[in-house]
């Protein structure tokens, strides 16, 4: 074999994580200042508070405790939860980016996965190709599981643009440099 195919993935990917984390640590700390005092608030980091407004990040080790009861998640991640975020994740990089992530942390979901991606090798020639090989490889999963086949002409109708204000985290068109 060659060079690993996905080693321009991995290694995009990972300048745009570094990315996401300076954002989102930046966006988080603003967030805090906005909705609280700046003394009570430094470095924020992440847990939840316990307010009438969606939670947001805080450096608070206590906060947790201040969750009402049906607010605390504090049970490991299912299988469900963590393949509908991973799916999110995927689909949305892919409609919008064309890059993968790395690894998969449920044991039998990842091996299932490799057997799939050894019989449907990556394509990910273009931001399209990408998208409807993804889309392909989730009916795959889909079938397997006993879930209704997605229709992948729709690909880009249900990833292709992320649900926010003024388009401020919609990276078509940015000049962001990955
Ligand atoms: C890589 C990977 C491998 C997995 N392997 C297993 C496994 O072996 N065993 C297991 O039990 N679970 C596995 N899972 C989890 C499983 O695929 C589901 O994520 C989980 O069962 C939750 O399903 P869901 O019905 O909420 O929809 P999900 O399959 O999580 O899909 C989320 C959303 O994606 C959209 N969607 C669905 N199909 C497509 C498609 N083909 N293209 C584009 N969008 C689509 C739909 O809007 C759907 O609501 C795996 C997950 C991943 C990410």
């Amino acid at each position: 074999m060659g060079e690993n195919p996905w080693q321009p993935l991995l290694q995009t990917f990972e300048k745009l994580s570094n990315c996401v984390q300076t954002h989102l640590s930046n966006f988080i700390g603003i967030q805090n200042t906005t909705r609280r005092s700046s003394t009570t608030v430094q470095n924020p980091v992440i847990s939840v508070d316990s307010s009438s407004s969606p939670p947001i990040a805080t450096n608070s080790s206590s906060s947790l405790q201040k969750l009402p009861l049906k607010e605390k998640s504090i049970g490991p991640v299912t299988k469900e939860d963590l393949g509908r975020a991973t799916w999110t994740f995927l689909h949305t990089l892919a409609a919008q980016m064309s890059i993968l992530s790395r690894m998969y942390p449920c044991r039998e979901c990842a091996d299932h996965f490799k057997e799939i991606l050894r019989s449907n090798p990556a394509q990910a020639g273009s931001q399209e190709e990408f998208s409807q090989w993804l889309c392909h490889v989730h009916n795959t999963v889909n079938r397997s599981l006993g879930k209704l086949v997605f229709p992948c002409e729709r690909v880009d109708a249900r990833w292709g643009k992320l649900e926010c204000e003024q388009k401020s985290c919609d990276l078509h068109g940015t000049s962001m440099d990955f």
